[in-house]
């Protein structure tokens, strides 16, 4: 018999044309009501979870007898309770290395857009503002031969200090747990305490997963040290900065921008961000192209299909729960 599979909510036609001849495949759908009621209802028979941006944890598992493995199409998983999850002998998945160009490529994206007030400056356009040439009140400042200083220097990190040095000439600093003397050689990366590279860096790039540690990581005092003409871009998750702190930064011009594609509340509603042209506010896309949409779902497919054939997945979060499945 097979294997029921729940995704989280509407999936694409491609994953469901791949899933449907080796598992019972069950997609909730507006049309049918409340998407959560009909998720509660299908996890008491659901072998394995597919999808992203829900966060799943005990009290959302307590009824998910059957289940052997949620298989998330994001590269992060802070949405997930991976302790309870191994205790339970769940396996988690994710799909790491496809995402990292295009998270790169949206980094640069808005990196450049508030540098060089590019959102900004297309809606002043579009407004009929342009009547003659714009004056130095709408300059933006340059990117090319400025410090880039990259906080988490993992695959994505590493990917946005590439386009820096070897697109636009930068000079490259980096912040972590660990250092990394191959990416220091590469592209003359130099690593930075936390606090030295907010001091130096002309543009601060956030590349670190939100745990315990990482949670607030940029509050009232970071901001203070980063210096008032740079420009900070989070392409991590919201938490990683105090989103309160930034929003008064910004509105007291202590920075001079940012970039920013995640929030501490997704979707973004009501937020102060909106009456700031110098932020530029992206909806949580960093993986959001088709190809690499594609690819994020082909390997989610691919670590379930295993994991529910008794293979250990590629992508497997939690090994402890390997053992124990
Ligand atoms: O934010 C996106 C991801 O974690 O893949």
């Amino acid at each position: 018999m097979k294997k029921t599979v729940l995704a989280f909510n509407r999936v694409s036609p491609e994953l469901v044309e791949r899933l449907q001849p080796h598992v019972e495949l069950i997609v909730p759908s507006p049309e049918r009501g409340d998407i959560a009621t009909q998720f509660a209802a299908a996890l008491p028979h659901t072998h394995g979870l597919i999808g992203a941006g829900r966060p799943l944890g005990e009290e959302q598992l307590r009824s998910a007898e059957r289940l052997e493995v949620i298989s998330s199409i994001s590269v992060g998983y802070d949405n997930y309770d991976v302790d309870y999850l191994t205790q339970r002998g769940i396996l988690l998945t994710n799909t790491p290395d496809v995402l990292t160009e295009s998270t790169a490529d949206l980094a640069f994206a808005l990196l450049m857009s508030a540098a060089r007030r590019v959102a900004e400056l297309d809606a002043w356009t579009k407004a009929g503002n342009w009547k003659r040439t714009v004056e130095s009140a709408l300059f933006g400042c340059d990117v090319h031969g400025k410090t880039l200083g990259i906080v988490g220097l993992g695959n994505i990190g590493a990917a946005i200090a590439r386009r820096g040095r070897l697109g636009f000439g930068m000079n490259v600093l980096y912040s972590g747990n660990s250092r990394k003397p191959a990416l220091e050689q590469e592209l003359g990366a130099q690593y930075r305490s936390l606090d030295e590279l907010l001091g130096e860096a002309d543009f601060v790039c956030l590349v670190v997963p939100l745990s315990a540690q990482t949670r607030h990581l940029i509050g009232r005092r970071e901001l203070a040290l980063m210096k008032p003409s740079a420009i900070l871009v989070n392409i991590a998750r919201g938490a990683v900065v105090d989103e309160a702190a930034l929003i008064e930064a910004l509105q007291e011009k202590r920075i001079r921008g940012a970039g920013l594609d995640v929030y501490e509340k997704e979707p973004l509603a009501d937020s102060p961000l909106f009456a700031l042209p110098q932020a530029v506010t992206l909806p949580h896309i960093g993986s959001a192209t088709h190809e690499t949409r594609q690819a994020m779902a082909d390997r989610a497919v691919d670590n379930l299909l295993a994991a529910l054939a008794g293979e250990r997945p590629r992508d497997l979060v939690n090994p402890q729960a390997w053992r124990k499945a």
